[in-house]
């Protein structure tokens, strides 16, 4: 167990103003920005959230047993005989107080961060694949889960919280873990959830249209982003030059090479200048081979992974191990390990006239990609199940339609989550998207689902895009179970069924 001694951890801020007095007598079990979570003796930190304001629930914490309160507003009252420290933003000062509390752990290891629009997840188990493939104790951070070796942990963001994510590490050292890789999405970067976090390797995949109702313009979403790059440092890390991985085939990363002092490598499946650059490209529906070129030199590559796409994820995540000196010889072999991702062109068994696939594409540029790999690999249609999700970014809704439909040859509309948001307004923001006549609504997901999988002549292929691996379905404010590939595996008994 953890325990600072408060005058030590209170250290770490350099402008801050007490009221009261610090026992110094007092050890710190826990720091938590969560009133509810607060036990006798521990320090609560208010945030000022996106729903709430922490600095409301001073008086949980103290009836809770506070032992300490960080706060950037006056909170004085609440607080009753409870010693306050007063910093000018306390958002900062958790990842402050976070990283001294839990040891500076991210010093200890390698650590891979990967950013961009699409592609992250991919990339963070491609490189968590070849580093196991070749023994290397390993963690790992994102949507899908955490893992500490064979370890799987759930995580309820991409990028978790200071306090979160600093504690994960701490026991990932516990664990002795050698290489860490983690996804940063441009949210948790603008918010700060990554400050204090030691990179050695930052990765940037694309960029995208996404989270405007966040960022609102595009400009701002690549600042964003670019914040991985400033955040890499100017100094090298444990006696180690530091690296940014750039994808030489998208147009941002001019503006990233100069937003970092680290070295560039950039990578590349169309421009031959790039330091990675993918030949020899050819596919299969269940595998994909390339030459990777650097220095003059070819390895051969064999992925599980289908499509251009994801030769780009596999060129950044073999910069990114090669960065850290594993020799390519041996990364490139190691390649292979990953059997694939779920819910990432994720293959539905039992079907053996038709091919399954369900996908997490929910952008324009995911959809688009996807569907393009699809096809290469269908004799005959493209039959796609999708939806708009509620409550999040309207203007995707009716590019996305409009891809989904002009890039498929039937398409089948549905819903998303929902959330609290009429599935009336999706549905119509969708149609007003479509120039083509290709389509039906079927708004249940689960009877839609099944429609595609009952209606797939030999030849076909039916792809389900944008839920993933993700199975909380947010029915009109109604958490429920619901999983593509578990509904689609039905439905493809089902169709077997009715076939003998
Ligand atoms: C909108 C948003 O980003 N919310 C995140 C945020 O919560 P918040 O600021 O809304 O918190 P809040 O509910 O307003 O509460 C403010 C403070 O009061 C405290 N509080 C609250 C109630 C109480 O009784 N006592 C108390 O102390 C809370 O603990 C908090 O410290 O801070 C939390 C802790 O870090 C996050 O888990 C939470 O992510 C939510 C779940 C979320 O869905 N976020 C999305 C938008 C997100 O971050 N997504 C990105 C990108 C994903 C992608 O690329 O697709 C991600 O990285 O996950
Ligand atoms: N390099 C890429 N370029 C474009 N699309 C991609 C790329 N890699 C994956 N995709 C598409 O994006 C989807 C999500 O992939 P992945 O989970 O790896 O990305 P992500 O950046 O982690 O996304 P999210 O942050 O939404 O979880 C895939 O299912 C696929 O459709």
């Amino acid at each position: 167990m953890i325990c600072v001694k408060v005058t030590d951890l209170i250290d770490v801020l350099k402008m801050k103003k007490l009221i009261g007095n610090l026992d110094p007598e007092l050890n710190i079990g826990k720091i938590s920005q969560d009133s509810r979570d607060i036990q006798s003796g521990d320090l609560f930190i208010c945030i000022d959230g996106t729903q709430v304001d922490g600095h409301n629930y001073v008086e949980t914490a103290v009836a809770n047993g506070a032992g300490v309160i960080v706060a950037h507003k006056d909170i004085q009252k609440a607080a009753a005989n409870v010693p306050v420290v007063y910093v000018p933003d306390t958002g900062k000062a958790m990842s402050l107080l976070a990283n001294h509390f839990y040891g500076y752990p991210s010093e200890s290891m390698k650590v891979i961060g990967v950013t961009g629009t699409n592609g992250k997840t991919t990339v963070t188990y491609l490189v968590e694949a070849i580093l196991k493939a070749m023994d290397k104790k390993t963690g790992l951070m994102g949507t899908i889960e955490m893992h500490i070796g064979d370890e799987v942990h759930k995580t309820k963001n991409t990028t978790p919280d200071s306090i979160t994510m600093q504690k994960a590490l701490h026991l990932m050292t516990e664990r002795e873990t050698e290489y860490f890789t983690l996804e940063l999405s441009s949210i948790a970067l603008e918010m700060g959830r990554a400050w204090g976090l030691d990179l050695d390797v930052a990765v940037m995949t694309n960029l995208t249209h996404e989270h405007m109702e966040f960022h609102h313009t595009m400009a701002a979403y690549a600042e964003a982003k670019k914040l991985l790059f400033s955040q890499l440092g100017n100094g090298r890390k444990n006696g180690r030059t530091k690296a940014a991985i750039l994808n030489a085939d998208d147009e941002t990363i001019h503006s990233y090479r100069i937003a970092t002092a680290a070295e560039v490598i950039s990578y590349s499946v169309k421009d031959e200048t790039a330091d990675f650059f993918a030949t020899d490209i050819t596919y299969s529906r269940t595998q994909t081979r390339f030459n990777l070129v650097v220095n003059g030199e070819r390895y051969p590559v064999v992925t599980n992974l289908v499509g251009l796409y994801n030769v780009s994820n596999t060129l950044a995540a073999l910069a990114a191990v090669y960065a850290l000196g594993i020799p390519l010889e041996d990364a490139t072999k190691a390649v292979t390990s990953l059997a694939g991702v779920i819910g990432r062109l994720e293959i539905v068994p039992g079907a053996n006239d038709i091919g399954v696939y369900v996908d997490f594409a929910h952008s324009p540029d995911a959809m688009e990609k996807v569907l393009g790999v699809v096809r290469e690999f269908t004799q005959g249609r493209v039959i796609s199940v999708f939806g708009g999700a509620g409550e999040r970014e309207h203007e995707k809704r009716p590019i996305m339609a409009r891809i989904g439909t002009e890039l498929s040859d039937y398409v089948i509309l549905t819903t998303d989550d929902t959330g609290k948001e009429p599935q009336e307004q999706i549905i119509a923001m969708m149609l007003a998207g479509i120039e083509k006549d290709n389509y039906e609504y079927i708004e249940n997901r689960k009877e839609a689902i099944q429609h595609a999988i009952a209606i797939a002549e030999p030849g076909d292929t039916v792809i389900l895009l944008g839920r993933g691996h993700e199975a909380d379905y947010n029915d009109r404010g109604t958490m429920i179970r619901l999983l593509d590939s578990e509904v689609a595996a039905e439905a493809i008994e089902l169709r077997n069924e009715q076939k003998v």
